[in-house]
């Protein structure tokens, strides 16, 4: 089982074609679903203990790598049963099934078990689990007594319509799930849609899934990843390579010898209507560990290390800058505007965030001649590039090209674009993020790393980072204000 940080992201026909080409070189289906079968097995064996498993398994090549799991877990004497949503449909899925010498419960009629593996739909799923016209097998394996059969003896049923009794698959799934002490989803949660991270069907949250092959978008684009639980990615020997990945802990420079606080970089903040915005951003950017942090506009109160200036062109011309962050607090008044049009011909890197980017429009942005990290939550971001119900990566690359510059799609599945296509997507930190102005201190902690001359994606990743690794930190209930200080502590952790 493999951490997933840094791990390329692939979507269902990337994964898809990256099998391809192992399969194309002379590696069969089964071969790679047996590779799969037996790490679920390994891995459940070593958090099951001596507890009964239950792999439910469906109809495609995920209730395949049910079938291999089950038959492995079986050889190695871990108590394990099946329950199946219908026959196999694929070849490999019905070869792993002929491999399967236990006897099959049917899904609706399954008795729960302390360990429950979902192996129903993982990648393959484009329906939603309740349109499925669950079919049961026309003898029961209660009545053909299958519990009480030994391993190795063959039960043959013929599939038949859906009883009257039959409960849905959603269901079936949430009553086993709440009766298991740990619940594992193979590939993925039944119900999720890999690309888009859509609930098609709502899945019991899970305490463990175990990507195949591949973190796929699902495990960390909302709402999906909140029914995964702990992601594990499983190598079944099938190289892949994305453009997207998920977001790694930085490697950041530390000052030294001969260090100065121009040369940890120089931050300014410009401040507006609400000042307390870009007290927020500033105290970000100074524990984040820029050298030099300077407030333009009107603000008082300590930190006693930063240095409060009024707003004028001057200030601004200061070349010693290496990040100006506008918008937080910044309002949209014509005060807000022509602070604005000053920070933009200033030709300082720029962080645009909050109001800033009410004010703007991505034609505007791309014809900006310095690098540009934009940082919108969903309002923001609908206003600045439109609505849309693509999925959040797709978007987020699109308004990166559009505006040829780093964008950073807030929220609990915050997505990072360049304009180049490269994408990072950050693991959920904590939902006690979601305090007014924590999107102020990510500005600033993304304006450090830019002034310490970190190019622009590097930037908005660290920032992210930061932010949320000093959220975790924080436990519940944390204010903007805690969060900027425990900025400190994440950068110490590096
Ligand atoms: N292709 C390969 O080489 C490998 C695939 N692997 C496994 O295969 C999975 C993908 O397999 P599949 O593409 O067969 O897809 P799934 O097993 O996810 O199941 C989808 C199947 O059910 C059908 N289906 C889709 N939505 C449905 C719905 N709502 N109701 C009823 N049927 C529905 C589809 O036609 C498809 O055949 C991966 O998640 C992974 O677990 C692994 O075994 C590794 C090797
Ligand atoms: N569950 C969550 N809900 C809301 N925000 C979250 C959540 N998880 C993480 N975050 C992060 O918290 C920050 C909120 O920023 P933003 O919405 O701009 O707030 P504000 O404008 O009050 O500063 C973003 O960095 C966002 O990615
Ligand atoms: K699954």
């Amino acid at each position: 089982m493999i951490r997933i940080e840094c791990q390329p992201i692939l979507t269902a026909a990337e994964m898809r074609a990256a099998e391809n080409a192992v399969i194309a070189t002379g590696v069969s289906v089964e071969t790679l679903m047996d590779r799969a079968g037996t790490a679920i097995a390994e891995a459940v064996r070593r958090l099951a203990g001596t507890n009964e498993v239950l792999i439910l398994c469906g109809p495609g090549n995920n209730g395949g790598d049910g079938y291999v799991a089950a038959r492995v877990l079986a050889e190695m004497g871990v108590p394990v049963r099946v329950a199946a949503l219908s026959e196999p449909k694929t070849d490999a899925a019905k070869s792993a099934r002929a491999g399967w010498l236990g006897p099959i419960e049917t899904l609706a009629e399954a008795k729960h078990a302390p360990i429950l593996v979902d192996a129903l739909f993982g990648s393959g799923l484009t329906r939603p689990l309740d349109a499925i016209t669950t079919p049961t097998p026309n003898r029961s394996p209660a009545d053909a007594g299958a519990q009480d059969r030994p391993l190795g003896e063959r039960l043959e049923f013929s599939w038949a319509p859906a009883s009257a009794r039959e409960r849905s698959v959603v269901e079936c799934l949430h009553s086993l799930g709440n009766a298991a002490l740990l619940s594992i989803a193979v590939d993925l949660p039944s119900g999720l849609a890999t690309d888009s991270g859509q609930a098609l069907s709502t899945p019991p949250v899970f305490d463990l899934t175990l990507a195949l092959g591949a973190v796929k978008p699902a495990h960390l684009l909302q709402p999906a990843a909140r029914y995964c639980g702990q992601i594990r990615l499983l190598d079944i020997g099938v190289p892949t390579v994305s453009q997207a990945e998920v977001l790694k802990t930085p490697s950041l420079p530390t000052p030294g010898p001969d260090s100065h606080k121009y040369t940890r970089g120089m931050v300014a903040i410009i401040a507006g209507t609400m000042s307390g915005a870009a007290d927020l951003a500033a105290l970000a950017a100074m524990r984040a560990g820029a050298g030099y942090v300077t407030l333009l506009g009107d603000s008082q109160g300590p930190p006693h290390a930063l240095v409060r200036t009024p707003f004028s062109d001057q200030a601004l011309a200061n070349d010693r800058i290496g990040a100006l962050v506008i918008g937080p607090g910044l309002g949209r008044d014509d005060t807000a505007r022509a602070r604005l049009e000053a920070a933009l011909n200033a030709g300082h890197p720029l962080i645009i965030d909050g109001d800033a980017l009410r004010l703007l429009d991505p034609d505007h942005i791309k014809a900006l001649k310095v690098p540009v990290i934009l940082t919108p939550h969903a309002g923001e971001f609908d206003a600045l590039f439109g609505k849309s119900d693509t999925d959040k990566i797709t978007r987020a690359r699109d308004a990166a090209t559009r505006a040829n510059a780093v964008v950073v799609f807030k929220g609990a599945d915050t997505v990072i674009a360049a304009p180049d296509g490269r994408v990072r997507i950050a693991q959920g930190a904590s939902d006690w993020l979601s305090t007014a102005g924590t999107g102020d201190v990510l500005s600033g902690a993304i304006g450090a790393m830019l002034a310490a001359k970190l190019d622009p994606l590097d930037s908005a990743c660290a920032g992210v980072w930061l932010h949320g690794d000093a959220a975790r930190r924080l436990g519940p209930a944390f204010i903007a204000d805690d969060l900027a200080e425990a900025l400190r502590s994440a950068r110490a952790s590096l």
